[in-house]
C-alpha cells in the first residue's frame, strides 16, 4: 500500500494521545486483554472491549487477510490515483450494487458522476449531518444515528460495457477490454442479477455502514440511475485458526481463500496486475489507474459439501482445510510446488488451485487480485440454502486476468458443488485526485 493509501482515524471522532496511540488501546494494554479482544471486538464495538491484537491493524495486512476487530473510526483517504476498495484490505463486509442510469444526457452523467464523488468523499471520511426544519424529511436516515462513523467504508465506482454506447457519446473511449459478461459452461445466469451501466462496490465494518452509504446515495441521485441488482457479503471476523492474525479469511465452504493472492505490499505487482497503464497503446490514456472488476455471485451447494469426505475437499481445491497449507506442503503462505509431481499424485492436475495457476512462467500475468465476500440470500424453494460467494477481482487485463483463469477452470471438480447465477464485468474509474476532480472527469474530457 503506497502512503496515502494507508488509513488514518477520523479527527472528528478520535483524539490519539501523544504516542499516537488510541487511549482504547493503552487501556486495554495496562489490563493485559490486547491480545485477547479479538472475539470481544465484534461484540463492543467502538467501546474499551473493541481491542485490537498488538501489531495487528484492525483490517489485516492483505487483501483477504481475515478482519480481526471493528474500528469505527478508521477512515480511508478518498482522494489519490486510485479509487479505494480495490487494493485496500478488506474489512468484515462488502456489497455491490449494480445500477441502469436515468440521466437522459451527457449533462445527466457529469451530474451523477459529480454527486457520487460528493457523496462518497463526505460517507467514507463521516461527519454530522445537520438537523433540520421537521417540515422536510430528515438529511439523512438516521439509521448510523447523528455521527456518522467513517467505520473503514469504502465506495468504489466502476463502469459497465453498456454505458459506452450512443446514449453519451462513450464509445470511443471504451476501455480496451470492457466488455458484457458472457456466460461460461457450468453458469445458470438469471438474467435480473447480471450487468448494469454502473456498480458500486461498498465494504465497511458493518453492513449498516453499507446500507447507510446506499441509502444516502439513492436519495442524492433521484432521477439519474435505479438500482438494478444489489448483493452483500461477509467474511468472519475472527482469525482463520485460534492465533493466528495472519492467515486469510474462510469461505462458507471452510476453506481460507485468499492465500495465494499476490501482495498489495508490493506495488510494482499490483502496478503490473492490477492497474491500467495509460502510457502505452493499449488503454485510452483517461482510464490510467482504474482496473478491471469482475463481479460474479457463485452459489454454493452447502448441504452437498458438508456430506463430503474432507480428503475430497482437499483434493478439490488443492489445500488443507483447517491450515491452507498447499497439499505440496508448508504452511498456508507457501507457494504451491507442483515440479515434483507433474501426474497430480500429490495435487490433483484438476484441483482448484493447480488450474487457476498453473505457476509456469507462461501463466504469470494471468494472476488476479481476488477480493470476495461470502453471502447468505435466506432458502430456495426446496429447502437448500441460498449461500455462496460474492466472487470479485481485480486485474489490468480482463482478458489475461478472468476471463482466462475462468476458462481453465471449467469443468473443474469444484463445478459440481458451485453454480455462478450472476455478475458482470465493470471498469473502476481512476480516483479523483483532488477536490477540484470528480470521478469520471478523465473519461468525460476525454470524448468531450
Ligand atoms: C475465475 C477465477 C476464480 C473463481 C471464479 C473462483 C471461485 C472460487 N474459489 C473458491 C475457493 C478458493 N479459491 C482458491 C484459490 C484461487 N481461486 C482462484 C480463482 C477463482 N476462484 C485463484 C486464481 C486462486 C489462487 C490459485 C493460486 O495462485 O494458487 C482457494 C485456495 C486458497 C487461495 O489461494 O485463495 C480457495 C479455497 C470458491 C469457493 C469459489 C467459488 C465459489
Ligand atoms: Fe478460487
Amino acid at each position: 500500500m503506497s502512503h496515502r493509501d494507508r488509513p488514518s482515524r477520523c479527527p472528528f471522532h478520535v483524539t490519539a494521545n501523544e504516542e499516537g496511540t488510541p487511549p482504547r488501546r493503552r487501556f486495554l494494554r495496562g489490563l493485559g486483554l490486547t491480545g485477547l479482544g479479538v472475539g470481544l471486538a465484534g461484540l463492543y464495538p467502538g467501546r474499551v472491549l473493541s481491542a485490537e491484537p498488538l501489531q495487528t491493524p484492525p483490517q489485516g495486512k492483505e487483501v483477504t487477510s481475515a478482519p480481526l476487530a471493528r474500528d469505527p473510526q478508521l477512515s480511508w483517504p478518498f482522494h489519490g490515483r486510485h479509487q479505494q476498495g480495490v487494493v485496500t484490505p478488506r474489512p468484515a463486509t462488502g456489497m455491490v450494487v449494480a445500477f441502469d442510469v436515468l440521466a437522459g444526457d451527457r449533462d445527466g452523467l457529469q451530474r451523477l458522476f459529480e454527486t457520487l464523488t460528493a457523496r462518497i468523499a463526505f460517507l467514507t471520511q463521516g461527519g454530522r449531518y445537520p438537523q433540520r426544519d421537521p417540515h422536510y424529511p430528515p438529511p439523512d436516515s438516521g439509521i448510523l444515528g447523528p455521527d456518522i462513523p467513517p467505520d473503514g467504508l469504502t465506495v468504489t465506482l466502476a463502469l459497465g460495457d453498456a454505458l459506452f454506447d450512443q446514449r453519451f457519446g462513450l464509445d470511443a473511449a471504451r476501455p480496451r477490454h470492457l466488455q458484457r459478461m458472457t456466460g461460461f459452461p457450468n453458469d445458470a445466469l438469471e438474467a435480473e442479477r447480471c450487468h448494469g451501466d454502473i456498480a458500486l462496490q461498498f465494504c465497511a465494518n458493518t453492513l449498516d455502514t453499507c446500507y447507510h452509504a446506499l441509502r444516502d446515495i439513492i436519495k442524492h441521485t433521484p432521477g439519474l440511475m435505479l438500482v438494478r441488482w444489489k448483493q452483500e457479503g461477509t467474511v468472519p471476523l475472527l482469525p482463520p485458526s485460534p492465533g493466528d492474525f495472519d492467515g486469510s479469511a474462510r469461505n462458507f465452504l471452510g476453506f481460507r481463500d485468499g492465500s495465494a493472492n499476490p501482495s498489495n505490499d508490493d506495488a510494482a505487482l499490483m502496478d503490473e496486475l492490477v492497474w491500467v497503464d495509460g502510457t502505452g497503446e493499449n488503454e485510452p490514456a483517461w482510464a490510467q489507474g482504474g482496473s478491471y472488476m469482475a463481479v460474479r455471485i457463485i452459489r454454493n451447494f452447502v448441504e452437498r459439501w458438508d456430506r463430503t469426505p474432507l480428503g475430497e475437499q482437499e483434493a478439490i481445491f488443492g489445500r488443507r482445510k483447517m491450515s491452507g497449507a498447499p497439499l505440496s506442503g508448508g504452511n498456508e503462505q507457501d507457494v504451491p510446488d507442483y515440479s515434483d509431481d507433474p501426474e497430480g499424485h500429490i495435487t490433483p492436475l484438476d484441483a482448484h488451485i493447480r488450474l487457476a495457476n498453473p505457476r509456469t512462467p507462461a501463466t504469470q500475468h494471468n494472476r488476479i487480485l481476488r477480493r470476495p465476500f461470502n453471502y447468505s440470500n435466506g432458502v430456495e424453494a426446496n429447502g437448500q440454502f441460498d449461500m455462496g460467494l460474492l466472487f470479485i477481482c481485480f486485474q489490468a487485463d480482463l482478458d489475461a486476468g478472468f476471463i482466462t483463469v475462468q476458462q481453465r477452470l471449467n469443468g473443474e471438480p469444484l463445478e459440481e458443488y458451485i453454480k455462478p447465477v450472476g455478475g458482470g464485468y465493470f471498469f473502476v474509474l481512476p480516483g479523483a485526485i483532488n477536490q477540484q476532480d470528480f470521478l469520471g472527469r478523465s473519461l468525460l474530457n476525454a470524448t468531450a
